[in-house]
């Protein structure tokens, strides 16, 4: 990949990081969004770990191969939550790869973990997934948080398939992916959308049942 393609990508992602980071999506440090650089071999700039995301700085990001390991030598720890990027992109034609910690994300997750999953229909903005019929259902997977990131990573592998677009982890956030960073923050702001409307009918219409 030259090296006019790497730093394209990198202001894209860190662009991206700026627009959610203004909505508050990055509580404590949390949260981790990676964009693919190149396809074979597998290569990908993620968000270094542990950093305040709501900072924009030139150690924002390192480049990691298709084992989640630096490409590059850098002082930087690629997130530890890598791993999960790395399942998405072998297992989707994803471009760019968002995982977020929300209030209204966790929230979800944790009231439809028994069902293990959450499904929206008769909703406008499923349309941002490409879903155009009127009896049209977007389903969200939700699986468990191990600590084990490995273990973590193959619960998502598990869930993704051509109809998932974003799994939810319980009480923990969601990973979101698209063919590129304008998709996948497409679909990042969509789920939002629908868990807060979401949240907001049973806490105001149905008195929080
Ligand atoms: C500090 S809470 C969040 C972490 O445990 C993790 O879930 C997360 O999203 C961020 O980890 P990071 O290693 O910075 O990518
Ligand atoms: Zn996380």
């Amino acid at each position: 990949m030259k090296t006019i393609d790497l730093k394209a990508r990198w202001q894209e992602l860190a662009d991206v990081k700026d627009v959610l980071g203004a909505r508050g999506w990055f509580p404590g440090t949390s949260g981790n969004l990676s964009i693919k650089v190149s396809d074979d071999p597998l290569e990908f700039l993620v968000t270094a770990s542990g950093k305040d995301k709501y900072k924009r700085t030139d150690e924002d990001f390192v480049l990691v191969n298709q084992h989640s390991q630096p490409a590059e030598d850098t002082q930087l720890k690629p997130s530890a939550e890598t791993l999960l990027h790395q399942k998405v992109y072998e297992l989707t034609d994803a471009g760019c790869s968002l995982h977020v910690h929300t209030v209204s994300n966790n929230v979800m997750s944790e009231l439809y973990a028994k069902k293990g999953e959450v499904t929206f229909q008769g909703q406008e903005l499923i349309k941002a997934f490409n879903l155009w019929e009127e009896d049209a259902v977007l389903r969200v997977p939700i699986i468990e948080n191990p600590a084990h990131i490995p273990d973590l990573a193959n619960l998502l592998a598990e869930k993704i398939d051509d109809n998932v677009f974003g799994v939810l982890i319980k009480n923990h956030g969601i990973t979101v992916w698209g063919r590129n960073a304008f998709e996948a923050k497409k679909h990042l702001e969509a789920f939002e959308f629908l868990f807060e409307s979401h949240l907001a009918f049973r806490i105001h219409i149905q008195g929080g049942r």
